[in-house]
């Protein structure tokens, strides 16, 4: 059985998989990293992604102890199952992008653009031959919206629709900075050929589906899928 953990900055989610299907899945706060497990799992493999730091790391260290495995901790290498890597130091590279970029091409085979709309929303390119092309970092829709309550005097963190043009302050906002996120997708998806699909990603990639048009899918699990790519390849992490 292999056990994937994805550990956001907001949330942790893992699921597991005996190599035909995944047989299961949850998430947690990764204030609170405590894992549910079924009894008496038998793991033979664990690939983690974590860009929430080495406390969290630790946590999850102590917390799975009791099973056989060892953690595996995905770093960015400059090639990794037929994906290679943009940055010229690849280990900077969030591990969580690493994994959602390699998920991506494996299901596309093609030019794709990857969104992971989660506490910041990073944006990658892949190209049709494996060769990852770089991308961009943007705070993620909550922040946005944290920022602009936090920093005004009036204006509420939650709530409104997407309207354009938006007629109350709760619409605009939600607008706003929908409208940034969609700035930032259409841009880097221009750098590809046309009808390059997108595959989102993340706990807003639901608010984000219905304004990126036809080419977008949905992919809840697209890091998940990433870690077990590499977990079934024969290679240590
Ligand atoms: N239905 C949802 N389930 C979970 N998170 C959601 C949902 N809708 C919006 N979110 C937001 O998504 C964020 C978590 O997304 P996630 O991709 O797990 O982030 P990260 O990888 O940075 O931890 C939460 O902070 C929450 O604000
Ligand atoms: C950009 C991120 C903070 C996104 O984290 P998340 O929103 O998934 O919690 C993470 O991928 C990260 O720390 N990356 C390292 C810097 C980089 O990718 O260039
Ligand atoms: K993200």
């Amino acid at each position: 059985m292999y056990l994937l953990i994805d550990a956001g900055n907001s949330r942790i989610k893992y699921a597991w998989h005996d190599s035909q299907h995944w047989l299961g899945h949850d998430s947690c706060s990764t204030d609170r990293p405590q894992l549910m497990l079924p009894p008496n799992l038998s793991v033979t493999r664990i690939v983690a992604s974590n860009v929430a730091g080495s406390a969290v790391a630790e946590a999850l260290q102590t917390e799975l102890t009791p099973l056989a495995a060892p953690i595996e901790w995905l770093k960015a290498s400059a090639e990794r199952c037929g994906v290679r890597c943009a940055y010229p130091d690849p280990a900077r590279l969030g591990a969580d992008r690493w994994a959602a970029v390699i998920a991506a091409w494996h299901r596309t085979r093609s030019d794709c653009l990857v969104v992971c709309a989660g506490t910041a929303t990073t944006v990658d390119l892949v190209r049709a031959d494996g060769q990852h092309l770089g991308g961009c970092i943007l705070p993620g829709l909550g922040l946005m919206r944290e920022s602009l309550a936090q920093s005004t005097a009036s204006l509420p963190e939650t709530g409104g629709e997407f309207r354009l043009p938006a007629i109350n302050t709760a619409d605009a906002i939600a607008t706003g900075c929908l409208l940034a996120q969609l700035g930032a997708i259409n841009a880097q998806h221009q750098q590809l050929s046309g009808a390059a699909p997108i595959l989102l990603t993340g706990g807003h990639a639901p608010a984000l589906l219905p304004l990126c048009g036809t080419q977008a899918s949905h992919q809840p699990t697209l890091i998940l899928d990433g870690l077990l790519q590499v977990a079934t390849s024969e290679l240590p992490c």
